[in-house]
């Protein structure tokens, strides 16, 4: 801390570890940032008067207050030592801690970000080289792996060195100035003691709290050292959390949003006749605040269709890119509907609006007649069950895998069993070793396609939702596995509203309708042969298909 010195001399006597500022010269200005303090303050040292003024987070308080709280905050009187000892000294500068430790902050900032983010680099290539580890197979991309993670190690072997060379760089300084100071109190004091104006005793007390200021200051540098890698650290999350949008889609259901969209989710829709036409908002729909039990749901889909009437949606990612445009079809209580059309004509989209991970930005589904968002949202999973191409199962047992349709039940093996020979499933898994209790390796990695296939239909039996939604569910299966499969599928799609999207059009040539979906919409719609007979555009995609065949 600045102590000044009352005669106006160049004499300014410094703690070890204050900044004289500047240039050294008589009244010059220098920045500080003490420990604990964030916000940078300045000092001006007066011309060296006692008293000069100091400026704490952009107010202005003398020196004199400012020595008063750092001797209050060791808990010593040794204002009038400091003075004793300053007023004998001439132009005694030593800069120490402070400055030192805002240089270390300045300079080490951008090598605890590189040493950061190499080492996160090293995480993501060997995550992702794993995740994909079949893609890196198939192109023999091992080699090219191996090497980019031996040069993102050689990356971060570099930048540990320099931060190695910089730590310790900067605890030799500390060192060498601490014990510079020391010799100059030593000599100082010992002059006073000397001259009969200052007692032995004092002169060890004021060398013993220099000696635990050092200290404390040392410990502070090092822990601000600690403090940049964690900063480092927070700033790349809050970097990759910035770039990304939470998917409202899937966040939902996670028990973190449920407080913060409790409002919004207690709300429903309700009949209302006073409805503006002009208005964007579906017609008399306005919000009310209960939602209706799931359970209502699944006893209304048991029994009627399920519409979807004059739906548009955009993503929220893209809404200038309208996916649905004002889009009808009604999927007929227990009856098979395929959805079939060119690629990107929003068929996947229609099914995440029926699962609900997104909602209609206008228009309404409607199940037996009701709006399904008046149902709770969170709950809705029971009512739709997906099998889709490649179906995710976890790093458990089958049997498990095969329960996890009722994950907050429990679910007992006989039923259990039951699912599985429904699916086709018991005989292959009978015949592994620890049969049921066999496990499945991570998603599913130790089976065939065809076995995970029937084991998600296992799941999905299990689960005993009542509208059923295949997407694409036998395309990448051969022709004995895909057999089997369809079996099973038979099961499932009994006395079920089912929805089957597939690109195979031979797949789906008995489904009780066929919708053509182009442009957000559907084109034609009808049995195969109506659409045959109609020669329109799934007239031709069949002649397409079946040309590709021969
Ligand atoms: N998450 C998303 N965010 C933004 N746009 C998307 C998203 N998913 C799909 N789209 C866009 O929506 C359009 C319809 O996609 P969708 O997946 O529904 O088509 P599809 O008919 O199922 O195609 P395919 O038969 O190839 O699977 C496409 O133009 C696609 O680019």
């Amino acid at each position: 801390m600045a102590c000044g010195e009352g005669d106006g001399r160049r004499g300014v006597l410094v703690w070890w570890w204050a900044y004289s500022g500047g240039d050294g010269r008589r009244g010059t200005m220098g920045k500080w940032k003490p420990i604990g303090c964030l916000r940078p303050w300045q000092v001006y040292d007066g011309n060296g008067r006692r008293g000069g003024m100091a400026q704490v987070g952009g107010g202005e308080v003398s020196t004199q207050w400012w020595r008063r709280r750092v001797w209050a905050c060791n808990g010593v009187g040794l204002g009038g030592l400091a003075d004793c000892l300053c007023g004998g000294c001439r132009g005694v500068v030593v800069q120490a801690g402070v400055r030192e430790m805002a240089i270390f902050k300045r300079s080490t900032i951008p090598i605890f970000k590189s040493h950061g983010s190499a080492q996160a680099r090293i995480a993501d290539c060997a995550t992702e080289t794993f995740s994909a580890i079949r893609t890196v197979r198939s192109f023999a991309g091992e080699k090219r792996q191996m090497s980019m993670f031996a040069s993102l190690v050689l990356a971060y072997q570099n930048s540990g060195t320099k931060l190695g060379i910089l730590k310790s760089a900067n605890e030799s300084l500390t060192r060498v100035v601490v014990y510079i100071s020391l010799m100059a109190l030593y000599f100082l004091g010992g002059n006073k003691v000397k001259a009969g104006e200052l007692t032995i005793g004092t002169m060890a007390s004021f060398i013993g709290y220099t000696f635990t200021l050092t200290f404390a200051v040392q410990g502070g540098v090092n822990t601000l050292g600690d403090l940049r890698g964690t900063f480092a650290a927070v700033e790349r999350i809050n970097t990759i959390l910035s770039d990304t949008d939470i998917d409202d889609s899937l966040a939902y259901g996670l028990k973190k949003e449920f407080s913060s969209r409790e409002h919004d989710d207690r709300f429903e829709l309700y009949k209302d006749d006073s409805h503006d036409p002009d208005s964007d908002e579906a017609p008399g729909l306005h919000y009310t605040s209960i939602l209706k039990s799931v359970s209502d749901g699944c006893n209304l889909a048991r029994s009627g269709d399920i519409c979807l009437e004059d739906v548009y949606f955009s993503y929220p990612l893209r809404t200038d890119v309208g996916v649905l445009n004002g889009l009808n079809l009604t999927l007929k209580c227990g009856k098979v509907t395929a959805l079939v059309g060119p690629s990107g004509a929003g068929k996947s989209t229609i099914v995440q609006l029926l699962a609900r991970f997104y909602e209609p930005t206008r228009g309404r589904i409607t199940v037996a007649g009701e709006d399904v968002r008046t149902f709770d949202k969170r709950e809705w999973a029971r009512v739709v069950s997906i099998v889709n191409q490649d179906p995710v199962l976890f790093s458990v047992s089958v049997g498990e895998n095969i329960a996890y349709g009722l994950p907050d039940e429990n679910v007992s093996k006989d039923d259990i069993v039951k699912a599985a020979k429904a699916a086709n499933a018991h005989e292959f898994i009978i015949s592994q070793p620890q049969g049921y209790d066999t496990l499945v390796g991570e998603r599913g990695s130790l089976l065939s396609g065809g076995q995970r296939q029937r084991i998600a239909i296992a799941r999905a039996l299990l689960k005993n939702a009542p509208i059923l939604i295949l997407d694409e569910a036998t395309s990448a299966l051969d022709t004995v596995s895909e057999r089997l499969v369809q079996e099973a599928l038979n099961h499932l799609m009994k006395g079920r509203t089912t929805l089957v999207i597939a690109h195979r059009l031979s797949t789906v040539q008995n489904a009780h309708q066929i919708a053509l979906c182009a442009d957000g919409r559907i084109a034609e719609l009808g049995t195969h042969s109506e659409l045959l007979e109609r020669k329109g555009m799934y007239a031709s995609l069949v002649g397409t298909q079946r040309l590709a065949f021969e």
